[in-house]
């Protein structure tokens, strides 16, 4: 599913009605009209009533209607309709109508004097007055919030600047502080719709019908938080037009993964197959303090189907790692005699990896003398995919690196929020401010493979491609969890996957682990990284 920027929107907005010929009206009509289904979808799941025997199915002669614009619980229904100046009021007060056709009592709230609404808004106010439907200015006219069953927030849409000024900000927090259900059409009133930022106030929508295409800021925290259910409604505008416009942020559902990244969901396995068909994969990384990490991420390796995984790790370690996983297989590198990593590893680490299919490095590796000449060494000598983790992007983040020989196979990048402001050079908090568009700055100008994790990870590509994940949970914030995710995208790239499809399947894979995991415990808190690797 296509993810797109307001500015985006506003071209495809643009070509749909002059391009296409489709009158901007049509598409309001049909975005209202989504909007009233979708609330009296939630009207319906909240009531749940029994059909009168009569009222219910039969044999026979059949007629039927608009089901989702029909609700039989109408008359226990007030909606308030807060409609702002734009078009995303004018989506409102469609809805209205049809809320109203339902048989619901609606009552409109307009933010600003009717008058001064414009275009296409300003021919569905007249459409709404010339119903009778009731309204009142707000600030001018008395309102009582409590006497509603229900709120839908027409206030602000892609065409919001800056934080809610004036009577719309009265409106929004208004609305938050009533307890009712809010319904917001496109995008809650008060986020930056490209960023996700919320901006003081914004609202909190327990359903938010998202017109057309999804908008970045629904994915991204805190915006995602302040969506609630999120519903996506075409409304006619084409999705080839996406396409043309050459946007390529998607959303990582199934269906991307199958029909845009071409990967085989099924993982079938060719009943000929055999270890050596699966790919090696060889991982450095553990240090005697950090041991777990190579571990955790071999044995993800491992369990995400890779035939073989070697596990090069310093000389003093090698006694303790004997036997914690048979199915690994362990070479020792040298390294100092306190089981840390040296510069003159490297030359072993090189040569394994000659014989492996992905080299993957960093998780439990530590920091030593010379390690940026180390990373260097294996950047530049690795005639294979390379994944890089945990203290490798902290190397990665002290040097230019874009100086080094570019390389014949592709780079992954797994930083978490701290490793990423490290890489990028600018805090956490900025990072996290627009998770999706630093993304893909980074990988375009780094021209790696960039996974940028946290909740709703981002994969970016050198060619300027963004995929978001949402599944995972929060019970994934434990030590060890990045590292499961490192050996998995690296087991994936070792059975042929290419970067993008081993990091959009890696991501997604662990995610839903973690949450199979996380349900088979009692207390989602309990969940420890090694669960992850048993929940695949
Ligand atoms: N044909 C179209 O253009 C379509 C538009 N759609 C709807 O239109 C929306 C975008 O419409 P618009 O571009 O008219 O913009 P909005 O409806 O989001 O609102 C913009 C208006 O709000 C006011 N405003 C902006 N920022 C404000 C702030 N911080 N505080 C107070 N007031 C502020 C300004 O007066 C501005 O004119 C979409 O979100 C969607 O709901 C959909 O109906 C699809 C079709
Ligand atoms: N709230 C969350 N929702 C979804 N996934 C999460 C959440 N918190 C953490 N994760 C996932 O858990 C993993 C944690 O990785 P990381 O921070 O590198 O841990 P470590 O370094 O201990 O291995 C990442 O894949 C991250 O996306
Ligand atoms: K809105």
């Amino acid at each position: 599913m296509y993810v797109v920027t307001a500015e985006q929107m506003r071209q495809l907005d643009r070509e749909t009605i002059e391009g296409l010929g489709i009158p901007a009206i049509a598409l309001m009509e049909n975005a209202g009209r989504a909007i009233a289904e979708e609330i009296i979808a939630l009207c319906k799941r909240q009531e749940k009533v029994e059909p009168a025997a009569w009222n219910g199915s039969r044999e026979g002669f059949h007629v039927s209607g608009d089901a989702a614009l029909t609700l039989g619980t109408a008359a226990a229904e007030r909606w308030l309709v807060l409609v702002g100046k734009g078009n995303n009021g004018g989506d409102g007060l469609v809805a209205a109508r049809h809320l109203s056709e339902a048989g619901i009592a609606v009552t409109l709230v307009y933010a600003v004097p009717p008058e001064s609404l414009t275009g296409e808004a300003a021919l569905q106010r007249d459409a709404a007055a010339a119903m009778g439907l009731s309204a009142v200015v707000y600030g001018r006219d008395r309102l009582d919030i409590a006497a509603y069953s229900g709120i839908l927030d027409a206030l602000l849409g892609t065409g919001a600047a800056g934080a809610p000024r004036g009577t719309y900000a009265e409106l929004i927090a208004a609305a938050n502080s009533s307890g009712k259900p809010i319904v917001s059409a496109d995008i809650p009133s008060g986020l930056d719709a490209d960023t996700g930022q919320t901006h003081e106030p914004c609202i909190h929508a327990s359903v938010t019908v998202c017109l057309a295409f999804l908008k970045r800021g629904l994915l991204q925290y805190p915006g995602a938080g302040a969506a609630g259910h999120i519903v996506v409604r075409s409304i006619g505008i084409p999705s080839a037009l996406v396409r043309k416009q050459g946007s390529a942020v998607y959303w990582l559902t199934p269906a991307v993964l199958r029909d845009v990244l071409n990967v085989d969901t099924s993982r079938q396995r060719s009943p000929e197959g055999h270890k050596g068909t699966y790919g090696h994969v060889l991982l450095a990384g553990g240090t005697l303090r950090m041991s777990g990490a190579g571990l955790l991420a071999s044995r993800a390796a491992l369990r995400a189907g890779c035939g073989l995984v070697t596990w090069a790790l310093p000389r003093r370690l090698l006694p303790y790692a004997i036997g914690s996983v048979p199915e690994l297989m362990l070479a020792e590198v040298g390294g100092e005699e306190d089981g840390s990593w040296n510069k003159d590893t490297a030359v072993e680490v090189l040569k394994l990896s000659a014989e492996r299919d992905v080299t993957a490095a960093g998780p439990g590796l530590g920091r030593f003398a010379g390690d940026t000449e180390w990373l260097r060494s294996i950047w530049e000598g690795t005639d294979c995919p390379l994944v890089l983790d945990a203290d490798a992007l902290n190397i990665l983040a002290e040097t230019d690196y874009r100086i080094w020989t570019s390389r014949r196979h592709p780079v992954i990048l797994t930083p978490h929020p701290g490793e990423m402001a490290r890489l990028a050079g600018i805090s956490t908090v900025e990072v996290q401010r627009n998770r999706i568009q630093l993304a893909l700055d980074y990988a375009r100008e780094y021209s790696v493979t960039l996974v940028l994790k946290g909740a709703h990870t981002v994969i970016a590509t050198p060619e300027g491609q963004a995929f978001i994940n949402t599944t995972g949970s929060p019970a994934m914030g434990t030590g060890g969890a990045g590292d499961v995710l490192t050996g998995m995208i690296s087991g994936l790239l070792a059975q042929g996957l290419n970067a993008t499809q081993a990091a959009a399947f890696g991501v997604y894979l662990h995610g839903l682990a973690g949450e199979r995991a996380s349900h088979q415990r009692q207390d989602p808190s309990a969940l420890m990284a090694g669960d992850i690797i048993e929940a695949l």
